[in-house]
């Protein structure tokens, strides 16, 4: 995967503008074991341990109305994992600056600073004498991860909503704030950064009151960078969340949370146990696949993966069994498990709702000798995240390769990331394509995620009906910037649906957009107009009949399908001119002429010649006889002709690889 690509497509995703200017990797110290997957080993001994009697002891004698299950949710950057690691310091879990002993950690998330999968910890909190159990998740704050957030969701009933005070209610704090709300999540409002100059905590207390009818006297303040007031929030969890439902005495039900593969202990479940039991030794099965396990190990995440006696209802913890489950793709994320002999008297729990994919990318080996090895890789990640979907696909161009579905642009960059880091993968990446729909004659609708296989010319098009995807992007911008940011959206063939001045600076700006403008760089140029003060979330907003055609490369009347593209009609001529430009750089000279053409259908918009090279026929000739030379010529053109015909020409994949990155 070129670092290029890779920069680009992290340029077009959808982080907050602002979390890109000099941003430092900020991760908890805690992130814990889970970050292990693949082929990942992990240190003998350094993340694994035994809960001392002592741990075990306090955690035993804790009852559950003691417990609280509980995440922080928040826009991008506002500051979870820096207050995690704070909650985690005043309850003992881990040392203050104790971060560098726990380096295991993605690296792409280090790199980056960014949260990719949510983390999740135990405490034991003392509370005016009292011992509490205290589950604590850790969200990623990127629209591109809200799967990993939903599904942290069912591990909690409430969510710290935190909110910078210097920034305000944002785009991600309002979906957030929603959906935690729909999951009917009990909220506690924070206001975080009140150590910086510009803070307002006042501004953002009333925002989460007109917005979320959030009441302002529940809210804590803090810093947690600082530290300040921290303390506060553990208390007003106490008092203000409530405990788990569930019961010690009904049968075990218990909903996988998420999953991750060990080397040595194969698939580990993080689990919540809603009633009942688990203990090493168990005969458990999903009701899902109906397949049986016996229970190896049980534990919490403390917060690396700690064994302890059992886990009970209200519990969030891990398990493996014995001997180990080696597919993670048994381990569906939203399954429940009970007893084995309790299926018929236990009601399985709603399962997770399939994320669906909103981009796509066609991924091929640099090297076809490594196709079995780096479909091994993509296998272990997929099944590692739930939200990618994969397809195997075949190229003329390219070979062999996959098709990936993706969240966002950000989530097929992070994954191409963990490819390269964890794997050592070298992949060439088609460019990003939205599924578009096609209704035919018949009423018959498909979903086309490879532009290879959409409708190509007008003639196809009157059969059927072409639409395309649109999402409702909600972005946050000073009002110094709103001229350029609206001229933005409707250069990008979007639609104002609402306008809202949030503040006396803050707009809020709606617009419905085609999801295709916003994968092509739409959060880049946001982040560069608004000097990276916009940022941007967005929510499907379904299909829409659009003008959308297939542009075409055609090399020597060929066409080249590992680039051709969906667009909008308005777009062909721009990007066939740009196409057939730079594909001429990666074309060698031929003994023939090329021809790169851009082409709708049978309609050419844009054509390139790459001249032949005339080799020197007459050059055994010493002077003199014209006609001689005259013939000579006359034969090669001849020559020159037959091998147009004929000729097919030859691109290999580095210049692929050279003319998709951008
Ligand atoms: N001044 C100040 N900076 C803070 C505070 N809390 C966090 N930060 C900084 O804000 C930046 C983002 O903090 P994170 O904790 O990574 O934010 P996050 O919400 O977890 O980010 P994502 O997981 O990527 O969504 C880091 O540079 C932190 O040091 C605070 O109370 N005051």
């Amino acid at each position: 995967m070129s670092s290029s690509y890779l920069q680009s497509l992290l340029s077009r995703a959808h982080l907050s503008a602002q979390s890109l200017r000099g941003r430092q990797p900020s991760h908890p110290s805690w992130l814990s074991a889970r970050t292990f997957v693949g082929t990942h080993t992990r240190p003998a001994g350094a993340a694994y341990s035994k809960a001392s009697t002592e741990l075990e002891r306090r955690i035993d004698d804790v009852p559950m109305e003691r417990f609280r299950n509980f995440c922080i949710v928040a826009h991008v950057d506002h500051g979870k994992s820096t207050l995690s690691d704070r909650l985690l310091e005043i309850t003992g879990t881990i040392k203050p600056g104790d971060n560098k002993q726990i380096l295991d950690k993605l690296d792409v998330e280090r790199e980056r600073g960014i949260t990719v999968k949510a983390q999740t910890c135990t405490m034991l909190y003392n509370y005016k004498g009292e011992d509490y159990l205290l589950h604590l998740v850790d969200t990623p704050g990127h629209v591109d991860f809200r799967a990993e957030v939903l599904s942290s969701y069912r591990s909690t009933d409430s969510a710290l909503l935190l909110v910078d005070a210097s920034q305000g209610v944002q785009g991600s704090s309002i979906a957030n704030f929603y959906l935690a709300f729909a999951q009917g999540l009990h909220l506690l409002p924070v206001v975080n950064k009140v150590d910086l100059p510009s803070a307002d905590p006042g501004r953002a207390l009333d925002q989460m009151k007109t917005n979320f009818e959030l009441d302002p006297n529940t809210a804590v303040l803090v810093s947690a960078k600082t530290g300040l007031n921290v303390e506060s929030i553990l208390p007003a969890v106490i008092e203000q969340a409530p405990p788990p439902t569930g019961s010690l005495a009904n049968p075990l039900k218990m909903l996988l949370i998420d999953s991750w593969y060990d080397n040595y202990k194969g698939v580990i479940l993080l689990v919540r146990i809603f009633d009942g039991v688990l203990k090493p030794g168990d005969q458990i099965i999903n009701f899902a696949t109906k397949k049986k396990y016996t229970v190896g190990e049980v534990g919490i995440m403390y917060p690396l993966e700690t064994a302890v006696s059992s886990l009970r209802a209200g519990q969030v913890g891990y398990c493996y069994f014995n001997p180990g489950m080696k597919q993670t793709s048994e381990a569906k994320v939203g399954s429940t498990f009970c007893h084995v002999g309790f299926e018929d008297t236990v009601v399985p729990c709603e399962g997770f709702e399939e994320p669906q994919p909103m981009v796509f990318v066609g991924a091929f080996p640099v090297d076809h000798s490594e196709f079995a090895h780096l479909d091994d890789s993509i296998q272990q990640l997929v099944t590692n995240d739930r939200s990618v979907t994969l397809q195997k696909e075949s190229s003329e161009a390219l070979g062999q390769g996959w098709r990936l579905g993706f969240l966002g642009t950000l989530h097929a960059s992070v994954f191409e990331d963990r490819l390269r880091q964890e794997h050592g993968a070298s992949l060439i990446i088609t460019s990003p394509t939205v599924p578009y729909k096609i209704i035919h004659r018949d009423g018959r609708e498909e979903i086309i995620s490879n532009p290879a296989f959409f409708p190509s010319g007008d003639h196809e098009f009157k059969q059927l009906e072409r639409l395309e995807p649109y999402v409702l992007a909600t972005i946050t911008v000073p009002e110094e910037y709103l001229g350029k940011v609206i001229e933005l959206c409707e250069s990008n063939r979007g639609t104002q649906v609402e306008i809202t001045f949030w503040t006396a600076s803050q707009v809020i700006l709606k617009y419905k957009l085609p999801l295709a403008q916003l994968v092509n760089d739409f959060f880049g140029k946001l982040k560069g107009i608004s000097k990276g003060y916009a940022s941007l979330d967005y929510e499907d907003a379904g299909y829409e009949k659009s003008d959308i055609v297939r542009l075409n490369l055609l090399v020597n009347k060929e066409p080249v399908d590992a680039i051709s593209q969906v667009m909008h009609r308005s777009q062909v001529m721009r990007t066939g001119r740009q196409w057939v430009a730079k594909f001429k750089e990666f074309v060698q000279r031929e003994l023939f002429e090329v021809v790169i053409q851009a082409a709708v259908g049978k309609q050419i918009v844009a054509r390139e010649t790459v001249k032949a090279v005339r080799k020197d026929v007459t050059a055994k000739l010493y002077g003199g006889d014209r006609t001689r030379r005259m013939k000579l010529l006359e034969k090669q053109k001849e020559g020159r002709k037959k091998l147009q015909a004929i000729g097919r020409v030859t691109i290999d994949q580095k210049s692929f690889q050279g003319f998709l990155q951008k």
